[in-house]
């Protein structure tokens, strides 16, 4: 165990000495920059607003620094670690402590709907388990007067308001930085699950993020994408100095509150929409009407255009997320038009039906 973790103390300072002494070297692999500035950690927990009412889930608790910052909250935690090593000295440290759950297993792999899978399959193992006692001990606890065992542990993150963490499950993460665009692309969709996001980036990164200008040098699908699904707000910059080992660049707490699918802006099919996106940045310096095949043709592009009232030499980083919205939604009235009413309902139909073919994002392209 950690010299100086255990109970609710946190002496993130101490996190150098710690690994050193248990002979243990951060992986650069694994991102592993620890936070060990505690009053930062603090405000980390106060800027996410967690409660005691809160499900909240860490993504990468490492030497366990934020983790023991969001267990003093009285927070039910779900915490999931990648590290063999580390995610060991987590379990012994928080053996005893009844609101966290951790979780051996690499985020990107498991996805945050497999998280709260398992939690449910513990759940009911547990409640098995639990009902299995009751049943042992219950001619002993009738002679004796004792009362029925309290709930197991797992139980209490089930009572939390939102059930298994349906619609209100907070995320908070010092994310390693080389899984940041992975991590967002798979969990921003997720409003309805996760209510919001409040994750450490790369500075740079973050203030790219968060401003939805169009013509900034730096304005790229992701953005269209970040502000399709969520409000993000830089809230602190951290100093790459609060870190061990010292990383390159600075970082940055932002939060992403996410919109569920009624609050989203309506388009004939998402995936439609972001492919659509993704190919109109995939050129960025190309005019749209040449940069959109084989998704749409030049005259496709320039009729829509017309209709959205914008130019049609316009390129990609000068439309906003509300202009992409509407120069789909012209482009697949276009295309119905052309192919009868038929095929437009299929087009429109959404899920994995409702998808014109090929139009898969590329994976680097947001
Ligand atoms: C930047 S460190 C943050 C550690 C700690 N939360 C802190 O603030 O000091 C990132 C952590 O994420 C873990 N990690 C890296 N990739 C991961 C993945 N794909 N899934 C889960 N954890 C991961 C690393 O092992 C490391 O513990």
């Amino acid at each position: 165990m950690w010299q100086a973790g255990g109970g609710t103390a946190n002496k993130a300072s101490a996190t150098r000495a710690n690994l050193k002494q248990a002979n243990i070297k951060a992986k650069k692999s694994l991102g592993q920059n620890f936070l060990t500035d505690e009053a930062i950690l603090k405000s980390i927990v106060a800027a996410a607003g967690v409660t005691a009412a809160d499900v909240v889930l860490e993504v990468g608790p490492g030497t366990g620094n934020l983790t023991r910052c969001l267990v003093a909250t009285g927070a039910q935690v779900i915490a999931v670690e990648k590290d063999d090593t580390l995610v060991e000295r987590l379990r012994e440290e928080f053996a005893r402590t009844p609101n966290i759950e951790l979780v051996h297993g690499d985020i990107l792999r498991v996805g945050i709907p497999g998280i709260l899978q398992q939690m449910q399959q513990r759940y009911e193992q547990k409640q098995q388990q639990q009902q299995q006692q009751e049943q042992q001990q219950q001619p002993e606890a009738s002679t004796s007067g004792r009362g029925a065992p309290g709930p197991a542990p797992a139980q209490a993150w089930r009572q939390r308001p939102g059930g298994a963490g349906l619609g209100s499950l907070k995320v908070v993460a010092n994310l390693p930085y080389n899984i940041t665009k992975d991590f967002l692309k798979a969990t921003l969709p997720l409003g309805g699950v996760v209510s919001e996001l409040s994750i450490m980036i790369q500075h740079e990164v973050a203030e790219r993020l968060v401003d939805p200008t169009p013509s900034r040098p730096d304005y790229r699908a992701m953005s269209i994408y970040t502000h399709y699904y969520s409000s993000p707000k830089y809230r602190l910059r951290i100093p790459r100095q609060k870190y061990f080992p010292v990383p390159g660049v600075d970082g940055a707490l932002v939060t992403f509150r996410l919109a569920p699918p009624s609050k989203r802006p309506q388009v004939p099919s998402e995936r439609a929409f972001h492919a659509l996106v993704a190919k109109a940045f995939s050129e960025r310096r190309k005019m749209m009407r040449n940069s959109m095949q084989p998704l749409y043709s030049s005259l496709q592009v320039e009729a829509a255009l017309e209709a959205c009232k914008l130019r049609r030499d316009a390129r990609a980083q000068e439309l906003s997320v509300e202009r992409f919205v509407a120069l789909h939604w012209a482009l697949h009235r276009l295309k119905a038009a052309a192919a009868g009413d038929g095929a437009a309902t299929q087009l429109a139909g959404g899920g994995e039906s409702g998808q014109l073919a090929g139009t898969e994002p590329p994976a680097d392209a947001l």
